[in-house]
């Protein structure tokens, strides 16, 4: 069977294939950045106009005590099921970098005694930026470590891994690892901005401590949409976490001058959220009704394989494949070939959007609730022809 023929038949018979008309999306464009951002569903716009017009204009300030206040829980628990959290242990605010420090600072007040900060060696740069400030500003001492060797030893307060590679697309063992930072008795904190909305992470089943994750990419939450934290019902009591905000305090407008913090997963909130991108999310959110994260990663697994195989039969040795052939990867394909930026800038000026990492990296994400098996063949066709 040919590529345009297999193409066919599996947007055929694709059982999430009804999923793209929830998407406000371009048809003539091939749009492969989903992993870095999601495409906008078609219930945001409503949504806002809804909490613009009305929420706001009409009800006014009335709002925050009509679901604005714990709208950060509410949303969190719409977040829990799709990386195996139970309800009451995820919370939405903040920036990836920011709940990153408030759980990298955390942890390290847990681990009394221990001094050593274990970092993902090819980490996303800015878990190592925050990492590195943690250490000086509690007097640890950062290592960078390759998640297939990470030497743990006596010392090691926590480990922070990234679930998904940014730049391979490989993707590691959840469960192995936290076991092997459980072993060295450190503590656990896995960055999910890669993987939450594409693969299973089954956070309480593998007694992960902590876990942070953007909701712009798989999650579509928009652009700049907030960020999420994990911290297991087991840990909320000793979470000690250093932006200790009003909206973390247990009885907020108390308005006392003494902090004390929320008993649950609300002491991981700063200050006042972001409701508008809160909400834009929130209705987001509506796409993955119905649909399990396993079935997205089983299309997630199929596209990626058929854009791998389109890969091979037309483009072959023009570029080196990065990502893993195995199912050892995220939901998306990292190629590496010479001049790289401008091959990408030129795939972009065809529609086909994916794009470019330093040094040599061209990365297709593969988005599995509105990606098409027919986008993935004609990527592959104008990378053919854009390497001549
Ligand atoms: C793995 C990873 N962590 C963190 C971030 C940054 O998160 P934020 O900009 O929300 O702080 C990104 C992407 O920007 C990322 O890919
Ligand atoms: N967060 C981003 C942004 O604000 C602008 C452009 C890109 C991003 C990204 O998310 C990049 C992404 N984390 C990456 O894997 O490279």
């Amino acid at each position: 069977m040919s590529l345009t023929e297999r193409a066919r038949e599996l947007d055929a018979t694709d059982p999430l294939a009804d999923r793209r008309t929830l998407f406000d999306l371009d048809d003539s464009v091939v749009y492969l950045d989903g992993n870095s951002l999601g495409a906008p569903p078609r219930s945001v716009a409503e949504r806002m106009e809804e909490v613009v017009r009305h929420q706001w204009g009409r009800r006014l300030i009335r709002s925050w005590g009509e679901g604005w206040w714990t709208a950060p829980e509410r949303v969190g628990d719409r977040i829990a099921p799709l990386v195996g959290a139970a309800p009451g242990q995820v919370v939405v605010g903040d920036s990836t970098s920011a709940n990153l420090f408030k759980a990298l600072v955390a942890a390290m007040r847990l681990a009394s005694g221990r001094d050593e900060i274990v970092v993902d060696a090819a980490t996303f740069p800015t878990d190592g930026y925050i990492a590195t400030s943690v250490a000086r500003l509690t007097g640890a001492v950062i290592r960078p470590a390759p998640l297939d060797s990470l030497g743990l030893n006596e010392n090691t307060a926590v480990v922070l891994a990234n679930q998904v590679d940014y730049r391979t697309g490989r993707a590691y063992d959840v469960g192995a690892i936290t076991a092997q930072a459980h072993d060295a008795g450190a503590l656990m904190l896995w960055d999910l901005c890669h993987s939450a909305g594409a693969l299973p992470v089954d956070l309480d089943a593998h007694g992960v401590d902590l876990a942070v994750g953007c909701t712009y990419k798989f999650l579509n939450g928009g652009p700049g949409s907030p960020a999420f934290l994990y911290v297991p019902t087991r840990l909320q009591a000793s979470f000690d976490q250093p932006l200790a905000g009003w909206n973390g305090h247990s009885e907020p407008f108390a308005m006392s001058q003494e902090f004390e913090p929320s008993s649950g997963i609300a002491r991981g909130r700063c200050g006042t959220p972001d409701i508008l991108s809160l909400l834009a999310l929130d209705a987001a959110l509506d796409v993955w009704d119905g649909v399990t994260i396993a079935e997205v990663r089983a299309k997630s697994l199929a596209l990626t394989g058929f854009f791998l195989d389109c890969v091979d039969e037309l483009v072959g040795s023009r570029v080196s494949v990065v990502t893993p052939r195995d199912s050892s990867r995220g939901s998306q394909v990292s190629l590496a070939c010479d001049g790289a930026r401008e091959v990408m800038d030129q795939l972009i000026a065809r529609e086909v959007i994916g794009d470019f990492r330093p040094p040599n990296v061209l990365r297709f994400g593969f988005a599995p609730l509105y990606g098409r098996y027919a986008d993935a063949l004609r990527a592959a066709q104008t990378l053919a022809q854009v390497l001549g």
